[in-house]
């Protein structure tokens, strides 16, 4: 996967994966990953995590909301975790390949975009 923009991958639409591709190697991410400010890699290079402080709770219900919205209409869902009342976490992987895809930079990009009320 050559190296995208965020405003660039933002326009796409995540395609359905139903397995049999290659994921994306770690090092192709890693590269990708420059282009994403506070996004890092985990799982031995197969998922993406970026994490927040928000203002409170209700602050990190309204992004998973949004989250979901962008979500369900691309197809392709991060992983959502809300600790400690305020502290957020996405990762994005592809499960179907069990690893990742062009489609998990694509959603961290439409999430980057997302409003959100940080502490
Ligand atoms: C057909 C459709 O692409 C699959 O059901 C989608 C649904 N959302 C998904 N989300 C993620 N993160 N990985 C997947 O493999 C996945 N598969």
């Amino acid at each position: 996967m050559p190296v995208q923009s965020c405003d660039t991958l933002a326009k796409k639409k995540c395609l359905p994966c139903e397995g049999g591709v290659d994921p994306i190697s770690p090092e192709q991410a890693a590269e990708q990953l420059e282009e994403f400010p506070g996004w890092r890699i985990t799982h031995e290079g197969k998922r993406i995590r970026k994490e927040w402080v928000v203002k409170n709770f209700t602050a990190g219900m309204k992004f998973f909301e949004a989250c979901a919205q962008v979500a369900e209409a691309d197809g392709h869902h991060p992983d959502l975790h809300l600790e400690g009342y305020r502290n957020v976490a996405v990762e994005l992987w592809t499960h179907a390949i069990g690893g990742l895809s062009e489609n998990d930079f694509i959603l961290a990009a439409k999430i980057d975009q997302l409003p959100i009320d940080l502490k």
